[in-house]
């Protein structure tokens, strides 16, 4: 038996660049992902995740540009907890992605994802998100 905690993630793109952060501290240091967290106690999905954004990377984006792409589902052995992750994707936003305490922006070519730097698990759901099947 699980008790789920709720996560936000989004990613920027285009037609073939992705903005990925470099994480600064903390849980996933040294990896490469998209931007998220933690949903708040009052909050909504869609506010924690533009909230995260804004605070990880300085971008803000509008809730009408958010689509919602996925939802994973994390487990670590031993833990209770089952991250509940809620994945959105942008194409339409302000400002210039920043580096902020948590993360170091950078885009990417669909092409050359740094797989190798990132969750292992991100190598078998990236293609498909990449590809718009999802
Ligand atoms: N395996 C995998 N692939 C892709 N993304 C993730 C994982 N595991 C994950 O946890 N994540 C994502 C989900 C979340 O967006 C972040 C984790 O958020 P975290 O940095 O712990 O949350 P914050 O609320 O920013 O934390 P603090 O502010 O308390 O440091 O990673």
């Amino acid at each position: 038996m699980y008790f789920r905690k709720l996560y936000t993630l989004v990613f920027l793109r285009n037609d073939t660049h992705i903005l990925l952060g470099l994480k600064k501290r903390g849980f996933g240091v040294d990896k490469w992902n998209g931007f998220g967290g933690k949903v708040e106690i009052n909050e909504t999905i869609i506010d924690a995740a533009i909230r995260e954004l804004k605070e990880e990377s300085c971008v803000v984006v509008k809730k009408c540009n958010l689509k919602n792409i996925g939802h994973l589902e994390f487990t670590f052995e031993g833990d209770p907890t089952m991250m509940d992750v809620r994945v959105y994707s942008a194409s339409i936003f302000e400002g210039a992605p920043t580096e902020t305490d948590e993360m170091s922006p950078k885009w990417f070519a669909y092409t050359e994802i740094p797989f190798q730097d990132m969750w292992p698990d991100d190598i078998i759901w990236f293609p498909f998100m990449l590809k718009g099947s999802c």
